[in-house]
């Protein structure tokens, strides 16, 4: 299994070297040379499989020859034996023909922790071969940030330095990154937006004497090795709860496209999926794209969902390179000008083919909250303000004929201002996060300049070695 670039012009590369990388040098995101693709009797096969098997098998497809079966089925049962669901992504019925699959049942309650738990395993196991060292820079609106964390903490192997948008987090996402004190750990609270965040991330990457002599790496969904362990849990939803033969709708929360894109990666495979929805908050730009090809970039406005406050979504590109058929060239020169113009030119009948699959539906503050007291009140659903939205869109779209799968990407008690206003009702944390906010936290205020991140990086790893 090789990959390669959205923009063309980067080496192309293993797995393991692609886990690596992060970002490709030519600024592209990697995919898979060729997609893997599995015959219904394939997919009939895996059905009933514990989750932790699961994800084994749907890894292996892309891993090659780089990471043999057996270690991957014992790397995912370290990384999802600490999850507090037998199931580990179970999924409930809400209403009639609308289902919620529960994706936050890891250490830091969220969704990230679906990926991060088996990267953290993964990076070990090819830098232990490789007796190497690499340093992770990541950026988050919120839940990226403390699920990577806890995935590398203590880590001989990794330095994680990860940047957040100072005050755009709500207080408990903030506490779960910046609690943790850890020589292989550092938070930059990024006076800036999440968009800004990641700029600076990928500013780091484009200095290509900084990159090769820091040794970066990435654990956002620029990694591809992220979206490949997403794709599983579709899988699980898919073959478990749609009936043989029948195909299934998603509905994700979506800010950074990597969750959705998971979905679509899966479809791609042959799995029997009909749509795929989008749920944004007032920051809709992907569901102003999907609804009427305005992909438009406007300030980032602070939200009940603060990790979905994104204007420039990574994983779109990977999108858009598929709907070009892998035309780098042309995804290239789409990509380089949404940046200096802040519009994306997408070519109409590319956007038809997007809207053949994708549906988008953009929540405001009011509507999310109405939404969780709802899902309170009706279906006595406690849905954070992110995964409310993604019902709402799934509500929405549902039809007869195939059943609506939300994923709900965090636990309410991450989001307790917005749960109180909403329901009255405060989520407690669970035990292991009780004392949150009697914990010291340690973080560095930096300006939103390539330069201060790139001190910052020097500084922690010089402080790790
Ligand atoms: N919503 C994310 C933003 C980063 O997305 P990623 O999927 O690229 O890591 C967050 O909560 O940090």
């Amino acid at each position: 299994m090789r990959y390669i670039s959205t923009r063309g012009e980067a080496p192309v590369l293993s797995f393991s070297d692609v886990l690596l990388t992060g970002l490709a040098e030519d600024g592209g995101l990697y995919l898979p040379q060729t997609w893997p693709s599995l015959s219904p009797e394939e997919w009939h096969a895996l059905r009933g499989l514990p989750y932790p098997e699961l994800a084994a098998r749907i890894l292996s497809l892309f891993t090659g020859d780089d990471i043999d079966e057996a270690t991957l089925r014992q790397l995912c049962a370290k990384a999802y034996a600490g999850f507090d669901h037998p199931a580990v992504v179970p999924v409930v019925q809400l209403e009639n023909g609308l289902f919620v699959q529960e994706l936050f049942h890891g250490p830091t309650l969220a969704f990230k922790d679906m990926a991060m738990q088996i990267l953290g395993h993964l990076f070990e196991h090819v830098l232990s071969e490789r007796d190497s060292h690499v340093t992770i820079v990541g950026a988050t609106s919120g839940d990226t940030g403390s699920a990577a964390i806890e995935a590398c903490r203590g880590r001989k192997r990794l330095s994680v330095i990860i940047l957040h948008p100072k005050g755009r987090t709500s207080e408990v996402q903030r506490r779960q990154m910046t609690t943790v004190h850890e020589a292989n750990v550092t938070n930059l609270a990024v006076e800036g937006t999440f968009d800004d965040c990641q700029d600076l991330v990928k500013a780091c990457f484009a200095d290509l004497t900084f990159r090769k002599d820091m040794h970066l790496s990435a654990v956002n969904s620029i990694n591809w090795a992220r979206i490949a362990a997403q794709i599983p849990y579709y899988v699980y939803a898919a073959l478990n709860f749609g009936a043989p033969g029948q195909d299934v709708s998603f509905a994700v929360p979506t800010g950074n496209f990597g969750n959705i894109l998971a979905a679509w990666a899966a479809r791609k495979m042959g799995l029997p999926v009909s749509r795929l929805c989008v749920g944004s908050n007032r920051n809709d730009i992907l569901t102003r794209f999907l609804n009427k090809n305005d992909m438009t970039m406007k300030d980032v406005v602070p939200s009940l969902s603060p990790s979905m406050d994104i204007q420039v979504s990574s994983n779109f590109e990977r999108l858009l390179f598929e709907l070009l058929d892998r035309d780098a060239a042309a995804c290239a020169r789409i990509m380089t000008s949404f940046r200096s113009s802040g519009h994306m030119d997408v070519p109409e009948q590319t956007w038809e083919k997007a809207r053949t699959l994708f549906s988008g539906l953009a929540l405001d503050d009011a509507q999310t909250e109405a939404e969780i007291r709802h899902l309170h009140q009706n279906s006595h659903y406690m849905a954070d303000p992110h995964s409310a939205i993604g019902i709402a869109a799934g509500r929405k779209f549902r039809d007869k004929n195939s059943p609506m799968i939300a994923v709900a990407t965090a636990h309410p008690a991450k989001f307790p201002d917005a749960m109180v206003a909403a329901t009255g009702i405060h989520p407690a944390l669970p035990e292991h996060l009780a004392d949150l906010f009697s914990r010291k936290e340690y973080y560095e205020t930096i300006p939103a300049t390539a330069d201060a991140v790139k001190n910052a990086v020097r500084t922690a790893v010089a402080n790790t070695h």
